[in-house]
């Protein structure tokens, strides 16, 4: 866990106007924030961007933060401490972030450089073992033969949180929508820790801070088993929570039983919020008090919907 995170208390000033995106409480909750870039500054960026193509910024993990810097300069160095204020402030902690003119499939690289750009303005997007990038792309189809519920079509992908397997510290997360056909279904469902009815109850459980194990299937490419609390503590104290349903390893009966009654307790929550994502757009969210699941999609034949994600640490000079 990043001590660093979650350690801001007031919410983002929403009244004062920004250079080069707007901020707005989300319909769904004002927890989720949505940001949208002019059009000027994404057309601005995509150009002084397009010298660098994707496989620069996968080589070269510096120009990451180069593409990063052009974004927040285009922004008169507005956006990183809104992005930081939001993702660090406990009553709100997620965005849902937009571009005018970036939203069809064939500008997927373009799209993976606003993503990049944004999240290396907070911390640093971690290797993931399963695409072996900083970042993963993954495509949903209406038929499924891998070995966990990511890209399964036609059931609810439960809450979790992410990075659960790993022993790098996962402090947020970042989910872009590149492509959808054939789709209906499929919206990001979301809960914020304290929006749980039984948070109480089951961060006071003696099992809420005994190590458990933590085991990925092969896709992940991780082989090394890992061992955490389901619970854990930020800095002033909240819960903050490191759980994924398919990938912890209940050692006895008494684990096994106290997860599945907490699986259960996350699922029939009435807090759950059920987000739609369009193409072009990203979710970015802490990833220490917000979990995250996505709604079952409707057959269809020629269902087709790819993802982009990125997930990594926060890293605030303002608070080192
Ligand atoms: O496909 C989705 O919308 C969610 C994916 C997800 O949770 C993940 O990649 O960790
Ligand atoms: O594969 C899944 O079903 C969940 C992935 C979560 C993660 O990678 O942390
Ligand atoms: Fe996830």
């Amino acid at each position: 866990m990043n001590a660093l995170t979650a350690l801001k208390q007031s919410p983002s000033d929403l009244s004062r106007p920004c250079t080069g995106f707007t901020v707005t409480p989300s319909r769904q909750s004002p927890r989720l924030l949505e940001l949208t870039f002019t059009h000027e500054v994404a057309q601005q960026f995509l150009r002084e961007v397009e010298q660098w193509p994707i496989q620069a910024l996968e080589y070269k993990s510096f120009l990451r933060f180069q593409v990063a810097k052009i974004l927040d300069d285009l922004c008169g160095n507005q956006l990183r401490p809104l992005l930081f204020n939001t993702l660090l402030t406990r009553s709100e902690g997620a965005l849902l972030v937009a571009a005018p003119g970036l939203d069809n499939v064939e500008q997927a690289d373009e799209m993976v450089k606003l993503a990049t750009a944004v999240a290396h303005l907070i911390g640093r997007s971690n290797f993931d073992a399963m695409s072996g990038q900083y970042y993963a792309r993954f495509v949903v189809k209406n038929v499924d033969n891998s070995d966990s519920y990511l890209r399964q079509p036609h059931r609810v992908m439960e809450l979790h949180n992410d990075g659960t397997y790993v022993e790098e510290p996962t402090d947020y997360v970042l989910m872009m929508k590149i492509d959808e056909q054939n789709m209906q279904g499929g919206n990001s469902l979301l809960l914020h820790l304290d929006d749980w009815e039984p948070l109480d109850r089951f961060f006071a459980h003696p099992l809420a801070r005994r190590p458990m194990r933590w085991a990925a299937p092969p896709s992940k490419n991780v082989s090394r088993d890992i061992w955490h609390p389901v619970f854990d503590v930020d800095t002033q104290g909240r819960p903050i929570m490191r759980y994924i349903d398919q990938f912890v390893q209940p050692k006895d009966l008494e684990e096994g039983v106290w997860l599945s009654e907490l699986s259960q307790a996350l699922e029939t929550s009435e807090h759950i919020l059920s987000v739609p994502v369009p193409v072009g757009q990203f979710l970015l969210i802490n990833n220490l008090f917000w979990l995250h699941g996505r709604d079952r999609f409707t057959p269809h034949p020629d269902l087709r919907r790819e993802l982009m994600r990125q997930r990594g640490y926060i890293c605030d000079p303002a608070t080192l």
